[in-house]
């Protein structure tokens, strides 16, 4: 196994112009083994340019990309992209067979336990312009997988899946990560990123404008219901209760708040105990992903 958090990819003030238009601007990042890297953002915030940039098939026109460490060799990368370069008149282990050969060194049990992997076996032998969207989307992930990348870089990995698909994509990007490849992923689903993702940043506008880790401070969602849905004094009684999180705050009808891992779920409920609104009364919604997300951008 890779030793785990080894930087394999690096990006320091990295930026992409197109003509006038900064696609993507001073980003940093680190790619690390065994870490997984989430990137969201709203449609043109500059995620499919940034992976581009990240895996050299776009030139950048800024900042710099350093590749594992100076004594070792170039890291090793499988992708996802947008435009999956298939060939569609051929099937898909042909396909497969092909970029082995690319790559050298693939067998032909590896290249079926990938087809295994994404569950495209049976299909396999199919010509690849008779696909669905979805099998297309497996046939590139087993094709990312081969040859056992140190960095994965997937744009939009979940686009097309099944449910059954996403949740082989999460595994087979959780094994991945296990054994010591760097992961750097796009999605538009919040809850996707958050499952998979040791570290999110969200982009905009090309530019990072917020990160958060697995340490981060968590959200809660709760939503007073009963007698403390009576709303001036049980909210008021709450936001009282609650003041030491400075981002405590309403989302109405809910109250939402953050709370610090030291702080966890349990001992916000004990606070709005006591300070007499009823547990039975408070339903807890579990963790609110998206609170993060709010405010960020709007339509
Ligand atoms: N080849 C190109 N030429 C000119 N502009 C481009 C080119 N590729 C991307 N852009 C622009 O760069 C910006 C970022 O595009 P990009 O595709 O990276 O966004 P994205 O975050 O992946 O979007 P989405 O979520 O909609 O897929 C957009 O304004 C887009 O129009």
């Amino acid at each position: 196994m890779d030793s785990p958090n080894r930087a394999l990819l690096e990006a320091t003030r990295l930026g992409k112009r197109f003509g006038k238009h900064w696609a993507v601007r001073d980003v940093d990042l680190s790619v690390r083994s065994g870490r997984t890297i989430g990137i969201v953002g709203p449609n043109g915030a500059g995620k499919t340019t940034l992976l581009a940039a990240l895996l050299g098939l776009i030139e950048p026109s800024a900042g710099e990309l350093s590749l594992g460490d100076a004594n070792s060799a170039r890291p090793r990368f499988g992708a996802v992209l947008d435009q999956d370069g298939l060939i569609n008149s051929v099937s898909g282990r042909r396909n497969l067979d092909q970029w082995a050969g690319m790559l050298g060194n693939v067998t032909s049990g590896e290249i079926d336990d990938c087809l295994d992997a994404v569950g495209m076996r049976a299909a396999a032998h199919r010509r690849v312009g008779t696909y669905s969207l979805g099998m297309r989307r497996r046939l590139c992930l087993a094709r990312a997988l081969l040859g056992e990348p140190e960095i994965l870089v997937l744009d939009e990995p979940g686009n097309g899946l099944d449910p059954a698909g996403v949740i082989r994509l999460k595994e087979l990007v959780a094994e991945r990560a296990r054994a010591g490849t760097g992961v750097i992923f796009s999605s538009h689903s919040i809850a996707d990123v958050d499952e998979m993702s040791d570290e999110v940043v969200y982009i905009s506008e090309g530019r990072v404008v917020t990160r958060w880790a697995e340490d981060s401070p968590r959200w809660w969602k709760l939503r007073l219901a009963g007698e403390a849905a009576e709303p001036e004094n049980s909210r008021h009684a709450a936001s009282v209760a609650l003041k030491e999180y400075d981002w405590a705050h309403w989302i109405d009808p809910y109250v939402g708040l953050i709370a610090a891992q030291s702080a966890p779920l349990h001992e916000l409920l004990a606070l709005l105990s006591a300070a007499e609104l009823p547990l039975s009364n408070v339903v807890d919604l579990g963790r609110d992903i998206e609170q993060p997300f709010r405010g960020l951008d709007s339509w």
